[in-house]
């Protein structure tokens, strides 16, 4: 935006110089607001050493078509370079729906990879060894089940379960906020999180539990101080109930991770991401007692801000993303993906994600920020926003609070209306030019040049309902209702679901029976409108 005092995306007023003086008094006094990186606030950082020892996980999300498509972009992301594996998974897959059902139609293999079964995991990560990497799958609903089933397949690859790297998304109350893939209601998905949490505790120690993710709302219209807030909100009420299920804070908390947006508003999002993990281990240990240092830590994988970029004048979206990337260094990410210049248009094609590396590789290895920690710290600027975004969002906390909590907020629609109200706002300034968007509403050019975009080959239902088709032929029916059922009378009573689940996919059932078992128990939730 232009002309007069700026407004910060979270509402505050930038001003146009900063001066020691506006950095709270505190923030002077480092060790309780600033400190050191790798220790508590965490406000410089999780690591002591951050960049300087390792660089950041590049992770980019992909997946589509079927799972032998999707393998084969995972080993050219791995030739390019990249040293985290993110997986996307397709609608159906994500409701916890089989290819062959009536209401996949049209949708299998579309936003992400078909997997039905162990035997299209198997596929997925054919050649790739799993006690070697470290993966990410975005997947909410159906976590438990595609967490069992890579368990499963890196147990077929010889890898210890206690050594197996990686995140499952499993982030429901997001998903009511503003994603959509939920299934169960609210107390039955938490039941089933903590279950997780549990059962990871004991078998897959490593495995980060949940990506407590603001990334969504923020794509659906959130400012930073809204992003964080509700996210840190939702991250409260996971705590609180598995500590109300039995659980130590301290045996779950470490393995609990984030996931933000960066957008070209880097000042404020490095800001944002300070403020972030200041706030999270001040409520780790004041209000939940925490006590191991790693609980308090706030661990984030960033994604670049695709509601920013242009289906115009797509090359453009390469400095967007660089911008944004380095807004994401800056603030301290463990882990990155940096968006296609092309996804505003269609899913990314081979040369355009490879692109999309590279922008990190340059980061990382051409350019001087991996040589000192938190360079930003002591700016006036930075240290002002940092305390500005804090006070936003812990404001917004607290009304979160007042409404009974992050699960209360949302069945009285609070969050979705806060967010729709600044989406509003945000789409009323792009369309009476007051927010530049450059190549929208400013710079365009009369003629766009021609685009070519991926398309997924429409014949993969077919094919994944042949393949369930032979499973369901070849399998022991009787072992897999026998075991369905065990996890039926486990999800009516308060056992640990996960491990009747195991049995059932080892047997071959498949990811939409292992859900409807669940659904059969747990019903599914319907949001209430709230006007
Ligand atoms: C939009 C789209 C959609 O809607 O569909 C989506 O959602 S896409 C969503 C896609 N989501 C994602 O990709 C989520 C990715 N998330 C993650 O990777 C994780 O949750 C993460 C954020 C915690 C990052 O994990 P990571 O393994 O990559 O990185 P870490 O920081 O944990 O580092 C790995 C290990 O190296 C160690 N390590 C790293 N750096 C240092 C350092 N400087 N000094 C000492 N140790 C270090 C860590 O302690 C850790 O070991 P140790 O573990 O032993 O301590």
């Amino acid at each position: 935006m232009m002309g007069g005092a700026r407004r910060a995306e979270s509402g505050f007023e930038v001003r146009s110089v900063y001066r020691p003086d506006d950095v709270d008094a505190e923030a002077a006094a480092p060790p309780e607001r600033v400190g050191e990186p790798g220790k508590y606030p965490f406000t410089r950082g999780v690591y002591p050493t951050m960049y300087t020892q390792r660089p950041w996980t590049m992770r980019q999300y992909a997946g589509f078509g079927t799972a032998t498509e999707s393998n084969a972009r995972y080993h050219q992301l791995i030739k390019a370079g990249t040293n985290g594996l993110s997986v996307a998974f397709d609608l159906p897959t994500q409701m916890g729906y089989d290819s062959d059902e009536y209401i996949a139609h049209g949708e299998v293999g579309k936003v992400g990879v078909a997997i039905d079964s162990v035997e299209d995991m198997r596929t997925l990560f054919n050649g790739i060894p799993l006690g070697e990497v470290s993966t990410s799958m975005t997947i909410n609903a159906p976590a438990s089940v595609l967490l069992l089933l890579y368990q499963i397949v890196a147990e077929e690859q010889g890898v210890d379960p206690a050594k197996l790297t990686g995140t499952i998304q499993n982030d429901v109350l997001k998903e009511y906020i503003a994603r959509g893939t939920y299934i169960y209601p609210p107390a039955h998905s938490l039941r089933l999180i903590t279950d997780i949490f549990a059962y990871c505790n004991d078998v897959l120690p490593k495995w980060n539990t949940i990506s407590i993710s603001g990334y969504h709302m923020a794509e659906a219209g959130a400012t930073p101080a809204q992003e964080i807030a509700f996210t840190l909100a939702n991250g409260i009420e996971y705590v609180r109930g598995a500590i109300a299920a039995g659980l130590s804070v301290d045996a779950f908390a470490p393995r609990l991770a984030f996931f933000f947006v960066s957008r070209t508003s880097l000042l404020e999002e490095v800001a944002k991401f300070r403020a972030a993990r200041r706030i999270w281990a001040k409520v780790m240990k004041e209000e939940f007692g925490a006590t191991n240092p790693k609980s308090l830590m706030l661990r984030f994988h960033t994604q670049t801000a695709g509601v920013q970029l242009t289906a115009q004048q797509p090359e453009v979206n390469m400095v967007r993303v660089t911008i944004q990337a380095l807004a994401a260094v800056f603030g301290g990410t463990q882990s990155l993906h940096t968006n296609s210049y092309d996804e505003a248009i269609a899913l990314p094609t081979e040369k355009a994600a490879r692109l999309a590396l590279r922008t990190q590789q340059v980061i990382a290895f051409e350019s001087d920020l991996t040589a000192t920690v938190d360079p930003f710290a002591g700016s006036y600027t930075v240290e002002a926003m940092t305390d500005e975004v804090e006070a936003a969002a812990l404001a917004l906390m607290s009304k979160v609070e007042e409404r009974g909590g992050a699960v209360a907020a949302i069945e009285q629609g609070f969050q979705k209306s806060e967010i729709e109200e600044t989406a509003y706002q945000n789409s009323r300034e792009i369309d009476g030019g007051e927010r530049v968007v450059v190549g929208l509403n400013r710079f365009t050019v009369d003629v766009e040049e021609p685009y070519e975009p991926l398309r997924v080959d429409p014949t993969i239902e077919e094919a994944q309902a042949a393949r369930l088709a032979a499973l369901r032929a070849e399998r022991d029916d009787a072992e897999v209702t026998a075991a369905l059922a065990e996890l039926v009378e486990t999800a009516k009573g308060t056992g640990n679901v996960l491990y009747p689940m195991k049995r059932a996919l080892v047997a071959r059932a498949t990811v939409g029976e292992v859900c409807h078992a669940l659904r059969s128990v747990w019903g599914t939730y319907v949001p209430s409108e709230v006007f």
